[in-house]
Order: C-alpha cells, then structure tokens, then sequence
C-alpha cells in the first residue's frame, strides 16, 4: 500500500470516530421543573431540588428500594458493584419533560450528529438515589427494543460531590463532572447526559450530598420510516464536519484509480453494538440495521449510498476454524447436529463466506480490506451482556460490520 492511500485510510479512521459517543451539559429549565413527586405503599413526598434540606433527601432515600443490575442472565444486587437506591417509573413523577424543553432536540442534533429529521423519544426508565458512598459501576445499559439507542440521564442540582459520569467507548474516555457543573450554574438549571447504549459507563462514588437521576431509556420514534442513507432525503441538511470529511476523504480513495483497479471490497467495523433478539434471531434480517444505526455508523452508511456505493450490513462470526461473512443473523439453536463443522453449516444454510485471514493461509471466499477493525460475535456462546443496568433474556447486543463493493476502474463516483 502506497503512502498516500494509507494516509487516505487514517483520515477515513478518525472522521469516524471523531465524535464522542456521547453529549452533555447543563440546562437552564424554569424553576418548577425542578420539583418532583413520589410515593410508594402510602409513603409519599414532593421534593423542590432549588432548596432540597438533607430531611426531604433522606426521606425519598427511604421510599426507594435498593437498585438491582443485570450480571449475565440475572438481576442481581450486589453492593459491591451498584450501591444506590431505585424507584421504577409507577413511583414518582417529575415535571421536566425532555421533548418540550427541547432536551432531545439539542440530544439529535449533538448525538445523532445533525440527522434532525429524525425523530426520536424518550421513555421514562427510573429515578435513582445516590447518598454518601453510593456508586455504580461500568455496565452497559442493556437494550429493551430494537429501537433503543441511547440512555439519557437526568441530574437534579442536589447539592453533592463526586458522583461522575465516566464512559468509555474504544479505547477512549470521558467524564462528566454534573456536581460541578450544576453549582456553577447560578440559573434553576438540570444536568444532562445522553450517550449510545452500548458506550460503557460508571457512576463514581458519591462523597458528600445526595445524587439524584431520573433515567430514560432513548428510542428511534417509530412513526419515523426516513430511509437513512438515501440521496433523495426530503430536507436538505448542513453535514457535520466530520461526514464532509469523511465523504471527501472516500471520494479521494475511489479517485485515485491506481486503488484496487479491479476492484474489491472495503470494510468497515461498526462503532457501536445493536440489539438482536434472541428468542428469534433468524427475523433479524441485516437490513432493519440500516435504519436503527447509531451516530458516525448512519454517517457512514448515508456517505456511501450518496457517493453511489453498494453497501450493505453484515456480521462476521468467530469459529474455531477461522471467521465467516453473512448477511444475517444466524440462530446457533437451528443446528441440529453439533458434529457438523460449524463453518460447512454457516456456509450450507446461511450463504456464510470464509473470510481471508491475516494470520493464516487457509483457503477462503471473500476477501475484505477492513478500514477500520471489526469485532466477531461468538457462534460458539450465546452473547449475554456480562454487566447491564437490567437482566433480559429476549434482547442481546450484536456486533456489525459495512460491506462496501468498489467497483472495477473506469468508476464514477457521485459527487
Ligand atoms: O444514575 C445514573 O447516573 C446512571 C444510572 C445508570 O447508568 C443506569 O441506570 O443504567
Ligand atoms: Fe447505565
């Protein structure tokens, strides 16, 4: 490979993943959004947080239960790892309300990296309680539809310290402090966090005060049936920076007709994680993926359909006898005969292609330059989420991958 076409492939690398898998910040709200009512087996409360005395803290830290997590297929509690107290969503009512404020408009516009026709909601998930010593530890947050996307939390400005919001997404890390941003506002005023589901994350320990959330789980609204991708989009939208890299960056490679000359096949290894269902794997046709993609994932896709490419999603599956190519979800349980090699079964009921290994010489049906890595979902385990914020035995998190055919040179690339 020449220097400049590596170079190409670098800049392609980081106009992806330019873009933190998550927003946050401070908003200013009017003072009665900051009241929130609760109640449970006749213990009930209402709570201002512009002037919340320890007294009414402690006692909503009393009408709460202990908060549980998923570890495997179960829900647990466990001190060691999650130590908060828990209301689920029939136990108390806030008035801030995400959509009318314009919280997910801002969340759209920042997460889902300008893609504002899109609609999205939010639904309610739970309120949660962090006194002294209090913690959760890194999960992800485990997906109860195949539209979620994202998680949204919520702080209220209770006076606390510590308490933080760290995720981390490949390699990478990020904190957000909400204590000190919230007792730098001088305004009635929220902080928010809204992040991609699969982007792990950790509530740090809690030194002093109480630390008040109100959760929502992030979903692509359903009534939305905008194509992502297509060039015929309705509304014409400013790309952010990064995709107008990204598209000039691909534009410049497929120029260059000294790069793959008969062509070939580009690859690319998504971001982000997306919610398979387990009881029915095989209705999981990779195309639905299209229009549920998270971030630079949909920047990607909507970038190779406007140059013209053929793209489509696909999964790669580790065996033992090396990787496999397909263009669905397989469901392992179908196999009856565990004698069979996996691999003549991926390739005799699912149309899977032995991919070309980099470490061995073993023979093979499709060769892929991956731009960036792809991670392989394991055919020989059923994927439970080791850590998540609830146990789900229907929803697992799958991990996908861009199929991109280059065609053969003379080619046209739309502008
Ligand atoms: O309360 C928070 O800050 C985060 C809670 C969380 O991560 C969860 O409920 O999954
Ligand atoms: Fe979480």
């Amino acid at each position: 490979m020449n220097d400049s076409v590596d170079e190409q492939l670098k800049a392609l690398q980081a106009a992806l993943s330019s873009k933190p898998p998550f927003c946050s910040g401070v908003l200013e709200v009017l003072p009665e959004n900051l009241v929130l009512y609760y109640g449970k087996d006749g213990n009930l409360g209402r709570i201002d947080f512009a002037s919340a005395s320890e007294d009414k803290l402690k006692h909503l830290t009393s009408v709460c239960d202990p908060a549980t997590f998923g570890r495997n297929d179960r829900d647990v509690y466990d001190e060691t790892y999650r130590k908060a107290g828990k209301l689920d969503a029939a136990y108390f009512a806030a008035k801030f309300d995400p959509q009318s404020s314009g919280l997910l408009d801002a969340i759209r516009g920042d997460l889902l990296e300008g893609d504002r026709e899109r609609p999205i909601r939010a639904e309610l998930y739970k309120l949660n309680v962090y006194g002294p010593g209090s913690f959760f530890k890194a999960h992800m947050d485990t997906p109860r539809g195949s539209d979620m996307f994202g998680s949204l939390v919520l702080v209220f400005p209770a006076a606390h310290e510590g308490g933080a919001i760290e995720l981390r997404h490949e390699g990478a890390e990020w904190t957000f402090d909400s204590a000190t941003a919230l007792a730098a506002s001088q305004k009635p005023s929220i902080g928010y966090v809204a992040f991609f589901s699969d982007v792990e994350h950790e509530v740090t320990p809690i030194r002093s005060g109480y630390r008040v959330t109100v959760t929502y789980n992030l979903y692509y609204a359903a009534e939305s049936d905008a194509v992502l991708g297509g060039g015929d989009r309705p509304v014409a939208r400013d790309p952010p920076a990064n995709e107008a890299a990204f598209k000039a960056g691909l534009r410049a490679l497929l120029e260059d007709e000294a790069y793959m000359p008969d062509g070939g096949v580009l690859g690319f290894g998504l971001r982000h994680q997306y919610p398979c269902d387990r009881q029915d794997p095989t209705k999981n046709d990779l195309k639905q993926f299209e229009r549920r993609l998270k971030g630079s994932d949909a920047m990607l896709l909507r970038v190779c359909r406007a140059l013209g490419l053929e793209a489509s999603v696909q999964v790669v599956y580790k065996t033992y006898a090396g990787s496999a190519l397909l263009d669905r979800v397989v469901d392992f349980e179908d196999r009856d005969d565990p004698e069979e090699d996996v691999v003549y079964w991926l390739k005799s009921t699912y149309n899977g292609m032995v991919l070309k290994s980099e470490y061995t010489d073993e023979e093979y049906e499709v060769s892929v330059s991956w731009v960036t890595p792809y991670a392989r979902n394991d055919a020989m385990s059923l994927p439970f989420m080791t850590y998540g914020n609830e146990a789900d035995v229907t929803w697992a998190y799958i991990h996908l991958c861009l199929v991109v055919k280059v065609p053969a040179v003379p080619r046209a690339v739309n502008v």
